[in-house]
């Protein structure tokens, strides 16, 4: 972004381990998406493809609510994973919004691969993401059968001829149809391979070893959401925003022992799911505070103060303005 890189030159010496003169492979860089229905593993292959944890994932579905990219480096390409949240037929303001979000990011990227599970048969959630992504003209698409290590051979066999007829049905041409397990790592690499390769020629966008360019406080503001989602009752996920108020290395403290202080708002839409959040005496939001600070404290490698207050926003998804406070 800020950072400008200068093409290889030839003449110039020892400045990457990497410049071995293979001048016919040229640089690529671009942006793929993965959409797919909720809980399809989009969150989980991001994070297998980039190697470290940087979206949240959970068993719940429809956790993801931000763009957040994951960048993978290599030495002859960078590519930029854009995570969505999952395209779905709207029910609310919110739901409208993240569906137009979905939709701008898709018409941007080099890539969207769309993800179908291999343990699940493909249904009317599948078809109507294949249809939303068939509007998309100019974008390569992909479609990714994952969770393979759930699934028998013969499973996967008759999922893949689903993938391609549901993708016919639309009048989608898959460029590629790529059987995956983010778990078990299997043919992670290969999707790598096949993505880059789709890739335009182009220099670095990233400087090395950035992994993500979401601000810290979304991922701050993300692994807490997580944190209070586990074990949650169902209908409690779409009810649940973050908002990290305030964030920043404590004063005074000696420079080999920093703490960083975070303060952060957890919304919930009524007064009983703040009781829910809360639990007996407190028990549960300590829990969450525990949780969410060591998710923190890794991501970012410091020790972390944690200030966590759960506060009700009315009906927050359905009121423009409160939407807008927080952040979509
Ligand atoms: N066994 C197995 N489980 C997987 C795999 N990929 C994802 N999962 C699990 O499936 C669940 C959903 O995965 P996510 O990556 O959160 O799914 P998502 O598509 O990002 O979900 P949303 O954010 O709801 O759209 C989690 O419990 C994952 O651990 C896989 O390759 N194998």
């Amino acid at each position: 972004m800020t950072e400008q890189t200068t093409p290889q030159d030839p003449s110039s010496q020892g400045t990457s381990t990497q410049d071995t003169g293979r001048h016919d492979q040229p640089h690529r860089s671009g942006f793929a998406s993965f959409v797919g229905r909720p809980n399809a593993g989009k969150s989980t292959l991001t994070n297998a493809l980039v190697g470290t944890k940087i979206v949240i994932t959970s068993d719940k579905p429809q956790t993801t609510r931000t763009v957040v990219r994951g960048i993978v480096h290599r030495p002859d390409a960078q590519l930029i994973l854009v995570d969505t949240p999952g395209l779905h037929r709207p029910r609310t303001l919110l739901g409208e919004r993240l569906n137009d979000l979905v939709t701008t990011t898709l018409s941007e990227v080099d890539v969207v691969a769309v993800c179908f599970p291999a343990n699940e048969r493909i249904g009317p959630g599948d078809r109507f993401i294949t249809g939303e992504v068939a509007k998309i003209r100019r974008t390569i698409k992909f479609a990714v059968a994952t969770k393979t290590d759930l699934a028998t051979p013969e499973q996967i066999g008759r999922h893949l001829l689903d993938i391609q007829e549901i993708g016919r049905e639309a009048g989608i041409e898959w460029a590629e149809i790529v059987p995956v397990s983010a778990t078990a790592g299997d043919q992670v690499s290969l999707l790598a391979d096949l993505l880059v390769a789709q890739l335009p020629e182009g220099p670095q966008l990233y400087p090395d070893g950035e992994l993500t360019d979401a601000p810290e406080e979304i991922l701050v503001a993300e692994l807490v959401r997580e944190a209070a989602l586990e074990g949650l009752r169902d209908e409690l996920p779409h009810s649940v925003a973050v908002v990290v108020e305030e964030m920043g290395l404590r004063e005074g403290r000696d420079e080999d022992r920093p703490l960083l202080d975070v303060h952060a708002n957890l919304y919930v839409e009524r007064d009983s799911q703040k009781g829910i959040v809360i639990g007996p005496k407190g028990t549960r939001l300590r829990k969450v505070g525990t949780a969410a600070r060591h998710q923190i404290e890794a991501l970012l490698g410091t020790p972390v103060y944690l200030d966590l207050h759960v506060k009700v926003a009315k009906d927050w998804q359905r009121d423009p303005r409160q939407l807008r406070k927080l952040g979509f």
